[in-house]
Parts: structure tokens; sequence; C-alpha cells
């Protein structure tokens, strides 16, 4: 090998043969099988997913997100949550995260009414109807490609009977980031989300013209994401699904660096699992004992804000056996 460092990727999958409305056909055993490979090794992936498409990414970053981050601080801090939700609203200027960071959350629910209620509380008797229309038209087709692959891990594990009670119990935070240019050179980068695990079972990341996005490999190494393709998005393990799956799949480190002088935008969804989190019998035996205790999602989620974002086990702390 040359001295020239390695240039890591992550591993790529084709979704444009999966159609999530119809599950199992097309192509989707043969991706089933590098969906269930890719987050076993690495965690995450590189998901080529036309279905999101050019025209509804640009409505929905161009027309909808941007709009978003000009309203003043006063606006956004609308989007509350109850304090027993911390990671279900707002944040900004808030510990732990620089002041060079901030989004907002729609949560519970990727419907079209709970957008409506979103978009209202921002701009109070707006006309919010091409807002809606961009944000729900893209987080939807997100939400599609993160169910799909959540099938695709219980049936790739064996187990596809325990889906559609999972299904029913999830509930969704969609978060849009915003993250301001260090300025200057563009290799002068600078952290502005730290490294963490995610709490969530499934995150997915569409992140819009400005790279960022790290996460690092088993073996310590960190891969910048570049996007394979303008289609592209990042599917996360998080730590639950890692717990569900009795360690089979990895939860990666991963963290946000931005250099340069054009703001990042970004939109993360997260499934977290409304069920207790335990790990099927089918999963567990004498060769992969029991690793992480039962226990439910808002518990796990607690601990982890109580203790922030950190380069720590959090899942084997708060319930490892
Ligand atoms: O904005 C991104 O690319 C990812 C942010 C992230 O990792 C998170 O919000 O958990
Ligand atoms: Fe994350």
């Amino acid at each position: 090998m040359g001295a020239e460092a390695r240039q890591l990727e992550l591993p790529r999958i084709d979704f444009s043969g999966v159609d999530p409305s119809a599950p199992g056909a097309g192509q989707w055993a043969a991706v089933r099988a590098q969906v269930v490979d890719a987050l076993a090794t690495f965690g995450c992936f590189d998901a080529h997913y036309p279905a999101l498409t050019p025209d509804l990414r640009a409505a929905f970053f161009d027309g909808a997100v941007k709009k978003l981050f000009a309203l003043p601080d006063d606006a956004k801090r609308r989007n509350t949550c109850s304090p027993d939700r911390p990671l279900f609203g707002y944040l900004g200027s808030m510990a732990g995260f620089t002041n060079a960071y901030e989004s907002l959350a729609i949560s519970d629910r990727v419907e079209p009414e709970r957008v409506r209620a979103f978009a209202d509380l921002m701009w109070p008797g707006g006309d919010n109807a091409a807002f809606c229309e961009a944000v729900h038209g893209a987080a939807r087709r997100i939400a599609e490609l993160e169910e799909s692959v959540q099938r695709m891990v219980m049936e790739g594990l064996g187990v596809p009977e325990y889906h559609d009670a999972m299904r029913e119990s999830m509930r969704h935070v969609f978060r849009m980031a915003h993250y301001n240019a260090p300025g200057g050179d563009a290799e002068g980068k600078e952290v502005r989300y730290g490294t963490h695990q995610d709490c969530s079972m499934l995150t997915v990341v569409c992140q819009h013209a400005v790279d960022g996005l790290e996460v690092q490999t088993g073996d310590g190494e960190w891969i910048h994401f570049r996007p394979s393709s303008p289609a592209s998005l990042v599917v996360i393990a998080g730590n639950e699904l890692r717990a569900w799956t009795n360690d089979r799949v990895r939860a990666p480190f991963h963290r946000v660096t931005v250099g340069g002088d054009v703001a990042r935008y970004s939109a993360i969804l997260f499934a977290l699992p409304g069920l207790k989190i335990q790990a099927p019998d089918e999963l567990v035996d004498e060769e992969h004992p029991p690793r992480f205790k039962p226990h439910c999602n808002d518990d796990f989620m607690h601990f982890c804000v109580a203790h922030g974002a950190r380069h720590e086990d959090r899942l084997k702390d708060f319930c490892g056996v």
C-alpha cells in the first residue's frame, strides 16, 4: 500500500429496485442481504434512494428548511416539547452544543396534520401550504426508507414476525438542522455536533449540498461521508437496534464537522420504539448470551440526555449485562 491515507467509504446500497409499498418484490431480497451485512459490519450505509427526487429535495431544503431557519429565535423557540421530552423540540445554543448548531423537530408521526401544526406554530395565520407539502413530501419518503430497512433487518435475522408490532409502536422525530459555516478555508473544519451514538432504532440522514457527517468504523477510523449520488441518504443504526438484535448490529459513533463558508443543512429522521426493548428469544443462545437488560427507550433517552453526547458506550452503561 502507498503512503497516502486510505480513502474509506461507507457501503453503498441501491434502493432503486425496492418499492417500500411492496416488501419482497423486485430487488428486495438482494438488497436485504446487503443491508444486514452493512449494519453488522459498519452500522450504517449510503442508500441510493431516487424516490426522494432532486425536485423534492430542492423544494424541501431551498423552499422550506432555509425559510425556517431565517425565522427569528423567539419563533423557533415556540417549537417546544414537555420538559420530560427534551429531544423533541427546538435545540440551539445549549449545553453540549456549539452556538453554531440549531435544529427544530416535528414529533411523533410523519403525518400531514403534524407538519401543519408545526407550520402554524412557526407562522401563525400564514399560508403554509407550500411549506407543508415540501416537508411532508420529503419526510414521508425518508420514513418509507426507514420502514423498509427495519423490515429487512428483522427478515434478514429470521424474525420477521416482530416487525408489525414494533412498527405500530414506533414514534418518529423528524429533525431539521442548520450548522453555521466557520468561514475561511474548507480544510479548517470545526466539530459542530460532537461524537455520539443515536438513541434510536434507526436514523436516516439527508444532507444538503455541504458534506459534514463522519462515521467511525470498528477499528476507530473516521469515514467522511461523501454522497455517492445526489439521491444519497445515510442510514445509521441506533443503540436500540443494537440492543434489540442482541449486539448483532453496530451502532456507530458519528459526528458532524463543517468547514468553509457555506452553511450546512440536514434533515434527520429518528425512529424511536414504543415497545419495551428486549432481544427476541430467537436471537439469544449459548453463542449469543443476553447482552442488554430489557428497558424502555424513554428511560434510555433520559439517561443519554443526562450524561450528554460523548464518546462512551451509553447502552452498556445503562443496561449492559
Ligand atoms: O446532521 C447530520 O448529518 C447528523 C446529525 C446527527 O448525528 C444527529 O442529530 O444525531
Ligand atoms: Fe446522530
